[in-house]
């Protein structure tokens, strides 16, 4: 795979200072705290972090608040209610209820506290169940969409429209990244929560250690997913949340939308994605399939065409993602 040319980054990003007072909402999960990684890396040094119980986003006289004492410049909206398909399908007003609170408190404050720049987190689930593939930033709204993830997917489409709205009354330059399925470190390995990377790493590696002969994997197997390693997405938002003049206009759409797509451009059956992990793992045991369990979406796979345009490429294939995926599992596990 291309490896990210970092030449063409550099040509277009100089804009966020190093100085910059940089909020990531969300920055102990899979995202936030890949973003955090990213930007220390580039340098990086003012980032504000709030946890879940220091700040509840849903709490808005708190978001208010928080943004009068600490000003931040620049935000990346990376705290949700985020979930698998079992844990979308069970708790869908919550779903809505939390996403909705957080991101209309965490925009409005933003706004209303002099934020120009932010970038808000949706997701690939935003377009409709039986979109043309792959599927394009101009597919938002033009079907139905997934039952398994409704509530969900309503919320993130209300906060595209959130960034576009504001942008078109406020001048605002808020930025709608949807990016496709994820995983990596800090990712939720809640078996009842998780999406579907953690789930099986985890249920391949509990079934090796005791030596069980079987694994139960969800559906049929048979949709197909695109992932994306968090590291190439942090990397990916980093870049966007840099562009000025010159590089921003080539994923704005006709109404001047900053709504883009953050993918691999790859996918896969989710029984190809098991054995992959069961190789990773070096399980060698049986793989049932239930089910009654949802499949959820048939096929979700991005079109990423204007991300590339902006000079990023994935840097890890998902093997080389499981892999180093796996390895920090089992960091973690062990310690
Ligand atoms: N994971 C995936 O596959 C994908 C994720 N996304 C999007 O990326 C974003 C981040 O997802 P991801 O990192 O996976 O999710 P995680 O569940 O790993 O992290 C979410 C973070 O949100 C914070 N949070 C939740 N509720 C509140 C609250 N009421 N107040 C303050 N903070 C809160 C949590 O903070 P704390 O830890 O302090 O409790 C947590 O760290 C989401 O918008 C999601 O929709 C999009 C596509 C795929
Ligand atoms: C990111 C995305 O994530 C969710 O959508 P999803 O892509 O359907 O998510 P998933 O990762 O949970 O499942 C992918 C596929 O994998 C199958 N599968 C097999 N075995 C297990 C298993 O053990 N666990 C899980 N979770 N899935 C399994 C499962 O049946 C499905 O066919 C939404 O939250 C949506 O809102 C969203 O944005």
């Amino acid at each position: 795979m291309i490896r990210l040319s970092c030449t063409v980054i550099r040509i277009l990003s100089n804009t966020m200072n190093q100085n910059a007072r940089i909020y990531v909402a969300g920055h102990r999960g899979l995202v936030g705290s890949a973003l955090v990684r990213a930007l220390e890396g580039e340098g990086y040094t003012r980032i504000l972090k709030r946890t879940s119980v220091e700040l509840d986003l849903t709490n808005q006289a708190a978001v208010r608040e928080f943004f009068q004492r600490e000003r931040p410049e620049y935000v990346f909206l990376a705290a949700a209610k985020v979930g698998g398909i079992l844990a979308n399908n069970t708790y869908p007003a919550q779903f809505i209820h939390i996403n909705l609170a957080i991101q209309t408190n965490v925009i409005h404050e933003a706004w209303r506290h002099g934020v120009q720049r932010l970038l808000f987190l949706g997701s690939s689930c935003i377009y409709p169940r039986e979109c043309p593939q792959p599927m394009k930033e101009e597919y938002l709204l033009t079907g139905p969409l997934e039952p398994t993830n409704r509530p969900y997917a309503v919320a993130k489409i209300a906060g595209i429209e959130m960034c576009r709205a504001y942008n078109r009354e406020y001048g605002t330059r808020y930025l709608a990244v949807m990016p496709t399925n994820l995983y990596g470190p800090n990712d939720n390995y809640d078996l009842a929560g998780s999406h579907v990377i953690p789930a099986m790493i985890r249920k391949f590696h509990e079934a090796k250690v005791s030596g069980s002969g079987q694994v139960v994997l969800w559906g049929t197997g048979s949709p197909r997913r695109e992932f994306l390693h968090v590291d190439d997405l942090a990397r990916g938002c980093v870049h966007l949340m840099r562009l000025e003049g010159g590089g921003e206009e080539a994923f704005l759409d006709s109404e001047n939308v900053p709504l883009i797509n953050i993918g691999s451009g790859v996918d896969q059956t989710i029984r190809e994605l098991a054995e992959m992990v069961r190789e990773v793992v070096e399980y060698t045991g049986e793989i049932v399939w239930d089910a009654d369990k949802p499949d959820g979406t048939p096929r979700k796979l991005l079109d990423v065409n204007k991300m590339n345009a902006v000079g990023w490429q994935p840097s890890l294939t998902l093997r080389e993602g499981l892999a180093v995926t796996y390895q920090d599992f089992l960091a973690r596990t062990s310690s």
